[in-house]
């Protein structure tokens, strides 16, 4: 039996044993915070050269020059030439399934006319540039530059700019093939805080971008934290997190395996499944234990499960559903006879994966939706990221001489209410003159 929290939730201590498992240690420390805030003084200050020291310092690539910081578009479309045909063909079927799905999500201006002749509404337009974080090592995703990258495109934003730390010059060829499959405009191998800072306020060589999205390390995060306000930033993302609720008639190997999913991205992944029936959760135990023998990454998988895994008898699927609501998982499988009935009692999720022949997997490279999703609760309030992360509105007002008059008496009231002369005369110009 892998070490994995047993809940039932008809324990007195269920809400807070459960709370416990879903608090998270992810706020950087005093340390960081000061560290980063030298880098991105510094960054600001002196702009390439702190960019270049910094670089030397972390990811130990020794250059004189931003230029030899940036990648040609020539390499990402070598490093795509390069690839077996296979990983190339997944990785262009992604992107085209995403940024199918992205199509849909655009936001239209709109107008309407009010009854005095005012026209009133909304222009929709994409970012002018945005900054893409991927994150360097083990933990750069190929497909997470799709899913950042390929809605931005969809929006309309003319220029991506990627950063992606290359420590000792080691660089990821999926990533940058990823990069060219989804569109991405320029590359530049820097990383962490001073890449952050050099994306929020631009040097010599790196222009200043309006948004920064992506993941990255404890620095990276804090970094987008403290840059929040100068440009937009998307989210700051949790470790990864699943939760299965199954009717304990899917294949119990099918449903360890879904949590192992997301237990291999860290030691800090939460992983929980909650059943009805208590005999599936020893067997989804005893499955998990048997291909524990021969997974990759066990090591990291066990330590997720016995920090923060958890079987979880309820007593009902309607039950279980509101322990879902309660978690608000950044990923919700609903593995059971009627996934749409269920479906139907969720408020808060950041995806949905519906039926027993829909892993959380699927959703994480190629189904469609995005694969950045809130963490940590956060489902309760936030959304997927999407093409509308990259777009903003403007209202429009534009007034006839009829509703101008009849609106500035209210807006004078209203003004002389707060005692705002200036606005009540402003608006009382316009009544004055009809
Ligand atoms: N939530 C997600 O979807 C998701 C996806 C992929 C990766 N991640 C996260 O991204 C992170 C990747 O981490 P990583 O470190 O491999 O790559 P990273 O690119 O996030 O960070 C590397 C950079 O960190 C900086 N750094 C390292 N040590 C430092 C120090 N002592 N002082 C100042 N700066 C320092 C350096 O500038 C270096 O370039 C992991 O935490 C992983 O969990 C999350
Ligand atoms: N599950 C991750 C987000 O929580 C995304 C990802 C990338 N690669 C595999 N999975
Ligand atoms: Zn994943």
């Amino acid at each position: 039996m892998p070490q994995i929290h047993r809940l039932d939730s008809r324990s007195k201590d269920f809400a807070a044993r459960l709370d416990a498992l879903l608090a998270w240690e992810g706020v950087a420390d005093a340390q960081v915070m000061h560290t980063v805030t030298e880098i991105l003084a510094r960054v600001r200050a002196e702009g390439d050269a702190a960019v270049i020291e910094y670089t030397g310092e972390f990811d130990h690539l020794d250059v004189t020059t931003m230029a030899d910081l940036e990648l040609p578009a020539s390499r990402l479309a070598e490093a795509l030439a390069s690839l077996p045909v296979e990983q190339r063909e997944a990785l262009e079927r992604a992107a085209e399934r995403v940024r199918r799905y992205a199509e849909r999500q655009k936001m239209a201006a709109w107008q309407y006319t009010e009854e005095d002749g005012t026209v009133l509404g909304q222009t929709v337009t994409p970012l002018d540039r945005v900054g893409l974080y991927v994150p360097g090592g083990k933990a750069a995703y190929p497909s997470s530059v799709i899913m950042n990258a390929v809605p931005a495109k969809v929006a309309g934003v003319p220029e991506v700019v990627m950063v992606v730390p290359t420590p000792h010059g080691m660089v990821n060829p999926l990533v940058l093939a990823a990069a060219a499959v989804a569109g991405v405009d320029r590359v530049f191998t820097i990383g962490g805080a001073q890449a952050v800072a050099a994306l929020a306020y631009g040097t010599q060589s790196v222009p200043a971008v309006d948004k920064i999205v992506g993941p990255g390390n404890i620095y990276v995060a804090a970094a987008k934290r403290l840059v929040f306000g100068t440009v937009g930033i998307d989210m700051i993302a949790g470790p990864s997190e699943i939760l299965v609720i199954c009717d304990g008639q899917t294949d119990p190997e099918w449903i360890a395996m879904d949590l192992f999913s997301q237990a291999e991205h860290d030691e800090q992944a939460q992983a929980i499944l909650l059943s009805p029936d208590a005999t599936f959760l020893d067997a989804v135990a005893d499955a998990m234990d048997h291909l524990l023998e021969t997974m990759p990454r066990g090591d990291i998988i066990r330590a997720s499960l016995a920090g923060r895994g958890a079987l979880i008898q309820v007593a009902d699927l309607h039950e279980a559903a509101q322990i879902a609501n309660h978690i608000a998982p950044e990923h919700l499988e609903l593995s059971v006879a009627d996934p749409e009935a269920l479906a139907a009692k969720i408020r808060h999720a950041g995806a949905m994966f519906l039926g027993r022949h829909t892993p959380e997997a699927l959703g994480d490279y190629c189904a469609g939706p995005n694969h950045v999703l809130p963490t940590s609760r956060t489902a309760r309030f936030s959304s997927p990221l999407g093409v509308y992360d990259f777009q903003k509105r403007s209202s429009v007002i534009f007034c006839s001489p009829e509703g101008a008059a009849d609106l500035g008496r209210t807006a004078a009231t209203l003004a002389r209410g707060e005692g705002l002369e200036a606005h009540a005369c402003s608006a009382e110009y316009r009544v004055k003159a009809r």
